[in-house]
């Protein structure tokens, strides 16, 4: 009775009114505000939602005893959230922050072309008023940074490659992926410790730098010439800096790429956080010098007779035919020109064995910024090489052992994969492995020396048959000289 009495006398619109007001004076009051930060937003996927709760799944003080565990499609680690009006407390810059998560049935199902979950899902995010103004311009911000790293954390990393040719996938992608599963770290690698830091600073810097290169106008990018021996280690420190870094890999094969435009395509569809790879790059491709090209948009053809050639038979589409019609222009426009900043973060890797076959215009600074020089093992990396593979520090090895060791390894020009391979087939003996590694060690840097010495006797022959021709060359010389002089004399006489 009351009840229909009260619906008399305060008829819906009373009640819904009076509601308001008093969530406006309760609100007027309350020292908080509160946002709703939902799963869905209208009919599209709130980003800031999932960056939320990945954020949050990282944070150790989770309240709930009841959390839900999820694991992504091609993820390495298990992700945790709050479960249905689970709270957790957040501190951002000494400012509070509390976070519950709400779960509840959807109404009616509205008409949309995507059908909506049955649940309604989001976070209320509760704070005092005062700080309102710092929590929405950096801690949302911060959020979802976090949330990025973190993703990118999770995820495997990808060896992208384009061996398809020029050809593109169903979704206009030039490249093909594999999940990138490489072991080496640098802590594996073994270099000297002086020059890995160096580079690990630098990467570090690289990844950090935003702002600076933002102040400084510069394109966010750095290249890397890897350059040294057979088995140095060139592609093992591509795969540390990926793992390092965090980082995807495009492994470019120059000679799958016909046309500079072909470049230019692979390029575009490459994302940031990447690393661009050309391996051997004297090998892939006979690159044509800059100086002699064409004024044709770019330098894309020479006038060189190959070239000419490729002039010749442009189809009637416009494009270039023939294989290897990408120049040298072509390629550092894509390191350095215009086209290297579609994209951002990303850092370019070349490596060769021959330095000295490079055009300059490659090495300068800008386009390969950092010139790493990986050389035969030294006495610093096999050390590391012996941690690694057979769990010997230095100390537990006998001195007299490694003062050999020492003598002997510039000598003998070994490369780790040499060094690494004697060690893995001895992996078991420990001690067999380190006696084994000194003889090879040993007789490699006799083998050097008898080298070296045939070479200077070579040479000293040489030096020698040369200064007997010259001084041939010197006693003919004078012959002719006294010759002319009797001659002349004679005449004179005459005269
Ligand atoms: N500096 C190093 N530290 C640790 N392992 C190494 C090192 N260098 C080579 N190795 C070992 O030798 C193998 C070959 O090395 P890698 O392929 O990196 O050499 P590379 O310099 O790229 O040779 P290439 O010039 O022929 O491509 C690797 O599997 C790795 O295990
Ligand atoms: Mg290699």
């Amino acid at each position: 009775f009351s009840q229909t009495l009260l619906h008399t006398v305060f008829p819906p619109e009373l009640r819904f009114a009076s509601v308001k007001l008093l969530n406006k004076i309760f609100n007027w009051f309350s020292s908080y505000c509160y946002f709703d930060i939902t799963e869905i937003d209208g009919v599209n996927t709130n980003e800031l939602y999932n960056a939320v709760q990945l954020y949050l799944s990282s944070s150790a003080s989770i309240t709930g005893t009841r959390l839900s565990l999820t694991r992504a499609l091609n993820s390495t680690s298990f992700t945790f959230g709050l479960s249905n009006n689970d709270c957790i407390i957040d501190t951002f810059n000494g400012v509070t922050a509390w976070w519950e998560h709400f779960v509840t049935q959807r109404q009616s199902q509205t008409f949309s072309w995507r059908p909506l979950p049955d649940e309604k899902r989001g976070f209320t995010l509760k704070i005092e008023k005062k700080n309102k103004k710092m929590i929405l311009s950096s801690y949302l911000d911060f959020i979802m940074d976090k949330a990025n790293e973190i993703r990118r954390k999770n995820q495997d990393r990808l060896l992208y490659t384009n061996s398809r040719g020029g050809s593109l996938d169903s979704r206009g992608n030039p490249w093909e992926s594999v999940p990138f599963k490489h072991p080496s770290t640098f802590d594996t690698l073994a270099m000297d410790p002086v020059k890995k830091l160096e580079l690990m600073a630098d990467l570090k810097d690289f990844a950090d730098g935003q702002l600076f290169y933002q102040k400084t106008g510069r394109a966010w990018k750095r290249g890397y010439l890897l350059y040294g021996p057979p088995g140095t280690g060139k592609s093992s420190m591509i795969a540390a800096m990926a793992n390092y870094l965090g980082y995807d890999i495009y492994d470019l094969e120059l000679t799958e790429v016909n046309t500079n435009s072909e470049l230019r395509k692979l390029l575009m569809k490459t994302t940031s956080k990447s690393i661009i790879v050309i391996e051997d790059i004297d090998c892939s491709i006979t690159l044509n010098n800059r100086k002699k090209s064409g004024a044709r948009s770019g330098g894309h053809y020479d006038s060189s007779p190959t070239d000419l050639m490729r002039i010749g038979s442009i189809s009637p589409m416009g494009e270039e035919h023939g294989a290897n019609s990408i120049t040298l222009s072509g390629l550092l426009n894509f390191t350095d020109g215009l086209w290297s900043c579609c994209g951002s973060e990303r850092i370019f890797v070349f490596t060769t064995n021959h330095i000295e076959k490079l055009d300059p215009a490659l090495l300068r600074c800008g386009r390969m910024d950092m010139h790493i020089f990986m050389s035969f093992c030294s006495y610093q990396a096999l050390l590391i090489l012996f941690k690694n593979y057979l769990g010997f520090e230095k100390h537990e090895l006998e001195a007299e052992l490694m003062k050999e060791f020492e003598s002997v390894i510039d000598k003998a020009q070994m490369t780790p994969a040499d060094i690494s391979e004697v060690l893995i087939k001895n992996r078991r003996d420990k001690h067999k492995a380190v006696l084994e590694l000194l003889g090879a060690l040993k007789s490699r840097a006799m083998k050097n020396s008898m080298i070296v010495v045939q070479d200077v006797e070579e040479q000293e022959k040489r030096a020698l048959e040369m200064t007997t021709t010259e001084e041939e060359e010197e006693e003919e010389e004078n012959c002719n000289d006294a010759l002319l002089e009797t001659c002349s004399s004679k005449q004179e006489k005459m005269n």
